[in-house]
């Protein structure tokens, strides 16, 4: 052994009662049990609940499933194999009955969401990870953040945004009649919905559209980089311990650019933006009173000294990744489904044209009102149908079981367990929907009051309870006013259904709606239009 700083260290050797024994072996054999019995204690906290037999041990195969992109059908196999109640992991279990809705998303609060949520946070070396009122598992904070912002989501509030929505389809129809109509030019519908629900929310939000749909593309490649930070986030939302040392440390952030950056770029330069405008004293006002919701959010910061420093921020960074890319999904949902079921599309036109014959002086033109719409019950049954079938929002929604547990549907749950609904599970309990629950039908919704009422309440595309959608209005909204104004203007031909595809990284993308546009032929009271100015 040699000497240091002269020191002569004594030479490593066993104790003399040790020597002779097989030291390595019995250290493999100790770690061996620990590990054993450390599995033994993960299986026994949930050991009641069925599931996959390495659900019971590791979180691996979760998050292998969500990099397949088809997570929400695995999830759905599970339930048909295992049932209502299974287990996806050693901590966490999806329940798939819609009855438990009440109990697992309570409007008191309580029943916080899991760590899932902090992995969809956006993170800067700087500022940290940013709570947003939809990721926040704070619940204090989240009443704080949230509470300002409520009612500027109510019904009430979102009917004068009508007119911005108004001004938008009118842009997307002045696009498609250049680009596609008449020519035979062929066209994904699937991207031009995804512009428009992006420019409306860019509208109602900064007072300016994106840009999406005048260019027709991906403009500053917006729409990727939100995709691309889906696709990335998703899979840690399996396993958020992980995401905490790979994705939300100053270290590693240090080596690359940090998660939700450039969505967060984008957002602090329209705040910058209005700022200056402000000082100079030219902040957007939509010209009736009504200013745009950044306008809305800094008016409620300047009344409020409580708020922390970045809710500006966070409330912005919800409507850019919340609002947008969900009501989207939804209409291309319904879109493909239309052109894939003809006979329910020839359904909702004659709903169209025969509001138009009876409504005093017909539907509004060039585009129905909400007023004029809202009620339609074919229309409705095919909105709720869309909604249904795929849900934007596709892994369960996490939930961590309070203090003293929670028995649900006869099974106990121990505090600290994480539960979850997957919207897309829900949507389809055959209990609930029917046998055909699979198949695109808006029939479903034409049925009496009470079985609507019941699956309405099932229905989880929204979310429930106390975390509920707080933009609901606003995409029922935008979803009644672009479905009818394209059904009435355009005849679509879908080149091929099997184009269609649907990915879910957390969020649904689908793609490939491929389509040639003719105008409609009007019938006399259509013709009766006004102009409504970009
Ligand atoms: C069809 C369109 C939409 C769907 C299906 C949808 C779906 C959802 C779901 C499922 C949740 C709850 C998630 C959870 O419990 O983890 C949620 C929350 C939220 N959504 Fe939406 N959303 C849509 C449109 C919008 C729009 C247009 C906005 C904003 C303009 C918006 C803003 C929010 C916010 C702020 C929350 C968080 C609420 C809270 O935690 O208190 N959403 N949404």
């Amino acid at each position: 052994m040699p000497a240091a700083h002269g020191i002569q260290l004594p030479p490593l050797s066993l104790p003399p009662q040790l020597r002779g024994l097989p030291i390595v072996p019995l250290l493999l054999t100790l770690a061996a049990s620990g590990i054993a019995l450390h599995l033994f204690r993960v299986w026994w906290r949930l050991r009641h609940v069925p599931g996959p037999i390495w659900a019971n041990f590791t979180n691996i195969q979760r998050v292998l499933w969500v990099t397949t992109g088809r997570s929400h059908e695995i999830h759905r196999d599970m339930h048909t194999k295992y049932g209502e109640v299974v287990r996806f992991a050693p901590n966490m279990v999806s329940l798939g009955n819609p009855a438990w809705i009440p109990q697992l998303y309570p409007i008191r609060p309580g029943f916080p969401k899991s760590d899932f949520y902090r992995v969809l946070m956006p993170f800067t070396r700087t500022g940290g990870a940013l709570p947003a009122v939809f990721n926040t598992r704070d619940e204090e904070l989240h009443k704080k953040i949230k509470s300002p912002i409520a009612p500027l989501f109510s019904m009430s509030n979102t009917l004068p945004l009508e007119v911005f929505v108004d001004k938008t389809i009118s842009v997307m129809m002045e696009q498609l009649d250049k680009r596609f109509v008449d020519s035979g030019v062929v066209f994904d519908l699937s991207e031009w919905l995804q512009y428009f629900a992006f420019d409306v929310m860019g509208t109602l939000t900064f007072s300016k559209r994106y840009g999406f749909l005048e260019e027709g593309r991906d403009v500053n490649s917006m729409l990727s980089t939100i995709w691309q930070y889906m696709k990335r986030a998703a899979p840690y939302t399996q396993i958020p311990w992980f995401d905490e040392i790979w994705n939300k440390s100053n270290f590693m952030a240090t080596f690359r650019s940090a998660s939700g950056f450039t969505i967060l770029g984008l957002v602090a330069k329209h705040i910058a933006d209005r700022k200056a405008a402000r000082i100079t004293g030219k902040g957007a006002d939509h010209g009736r009173g009504d200013r745009d919701m950044l306008s809305q959010f800094f008016e409620l910061t300047t009344n409020n000294a409580s708020l922390p420093p970045w809710c500006v921020t966070a409330w912005t960074f919800s409507n850019v990744i919340a609002g947008s890319d969900s009501t989207a999904i939804i209409m291309k949902t319904v879109w493909f489904n239309l052109l894939a079921y003809p006979d329910t599309l020839n359904r909702l036109r004659a709903e169209l044209l025969e509001a138009d014959r009876t409504a005093e002086g017909g539907l509004t033109k060039p585009y129905p009102s909400w007023k004029d719409v809202c009620d339609l019950p074919y229309l409705d049954a095919v909105i709720q149908e869309g909604l249904r079938m795929h849900p934007p929002f596709c892994l369960p929604l996490e939930r961590v079981v309070p203090k003293g547990g929670i028995a649900i549907g006869g099974n106990f749950f121990p505090e600290g367990t994480v539960l979850g609904m997957s919207p897309y599970v829900a949507n389809r309990h055959v209990p609930t929907f029917g046998e055909d629950a699979e198949i695109w039908n808006p029939d479903r919704w034409m049925v009496p009051k009470e079985l609507r009422q019941r699956r309405e309440a099932a229905i989880m595309s929204f979310g429930a309870g106390r975390r509920v959608c707080l933009g609901r209005h606003i995409a029922m909204l935008e979803l009644k006013k672009i479905v009818p104004a394209l059904v009435l203007r355009y005849e679509f031909d879908l080149i091929d259904h099997k184009r269609y595809v649907v990915e879910n990284h957390w969020f649904f993308r689908q793609y490939g709606i491929d389509v040639k546009a003719r105008r409609r032929v009007e019938t006399e009271s259509e013709k009766k239009t006004v102009v409504v100015s970009a």
